[in-house]
């Protein structure tokens, strides 16, 4: 069985971080690890507050999984401080982790600052150079770029901008247009658009560590990034037009949709 790696913050109610992360692995075939940088007490209205674990606590669990079962591929998700980005960073070079996905969580969807400001820059210059694709939104996209993103034609110039001076592929999502869910690859000096339809559903909890978990989880599998990023692109939309509703706020999406089998039931 294929292995994948989230190191990420926690999501108590389920829907997001390493929460979200292992269940989307588990439903796209993978053997799902995870270490976590930071306990969240938050829900589907919000986030109350967040304990980091040390630098030292986390370096312990990375090399607890990387000696014992090697991830196929790793994600990474809410990455809150200077210090823990610096350790994943070391950690990842010391394993020689290849397949990287860094999903640069800033702000969740209640609007919560995940990350401070400091750690941005450290984001930047430790861990962007090590991935193999890049998932921001577009608010992200635009504090990584230093541009200001109005259409299709700003995602993909400031994904290329941010592919130039990092070496790695970008993915701009677009599910806070309100138009379309199209999302642009930028890879290899070219961009390519992956359609979505929008589905017209408010629990959008989750919904980008749902897509760089199951990106993940896709190269894991051996797939190149364009069919990963395609095959993630399908499973989120399946996720989301299930159209689970829970919790008072907006709610996460059904990760297992798609499960079937006699324990199921
Ligand atoms: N209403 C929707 N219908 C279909 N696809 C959507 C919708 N909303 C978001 N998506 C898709 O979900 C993925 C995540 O995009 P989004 O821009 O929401 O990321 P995000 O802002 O990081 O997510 P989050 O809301 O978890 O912070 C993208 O593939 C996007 O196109
Ligand atoms: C631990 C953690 N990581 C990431 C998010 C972002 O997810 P969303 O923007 O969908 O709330 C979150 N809320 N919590």
């Amino acid at each position: 069985m294929k292995t994948a790696l989230t190191i990420a913050g926690t999501d108590p109610s389920g829907g997001a971080g390493i929460q979200a992360d292992i269940k989307t692995m588990t439903a796209n075939g993978v053997y799902a690890m995870s270490a976590v940088t930071a306990l969240v007490a938050q829900n589907t209205t919000g986030v109350k507050s967040i304990m980091e674990v040390t630098p030292e606590f986390l370096a312990e669990q990375l090399d607890c999984v990387f000696t014992d079962i090697m991830p196929d591929a790793v994600k990474t998700g809410m990455v809150s401080s200077v210090p823990l980005i610096q350790v994943i960073a070391r950690k990842l070079k010391e394993y020689r982790v290849e397949k990287l996905v860094v999903d640069p969580v800033m702000v969740a969807t209640s609007g919560d600052r995940l990350i401070s400001e400091e750690a941005v820059d450290a984001l930047k210059a430790e861990l962007l150079p090590l991935a193999t694709v890049l998932t921001p939104n577009i608010p992200e996209a635009e504090v990584l770029s230093g541009m200001t993103i109005h259409g299709p034609e700003d995602m993909e110039r400031a994904a290329r901008s941010i592919s130039e001076r990092y070496g790695c592929a970008v993915l701009c999502k677009g599910g806070h247009d309100l138009n379309d869910a199209n999302d642009l690859l930028w890879r290899s000096g070219e961009a390519k658009w992956f359609y979505g339809r929008r589905i017209d559903n408010p629990n959008t909890h989750g919904t980008g560590c749902t897509l760089s978990s199951a990106i993940a989880s896709n190269l894991a599998k051996g797939y190149d990034l364009d069919t990963s990023v395609e095959r993630a692109k399908t499973y989120l939309s399946g996720a989301l037009a299930s159209m689970l509703d829970l919790g008072q706020g907006k709610g996460p999406l059904d990760h297992l949709f798609n499960l079937e089998g006699e324990f199921v039931k």
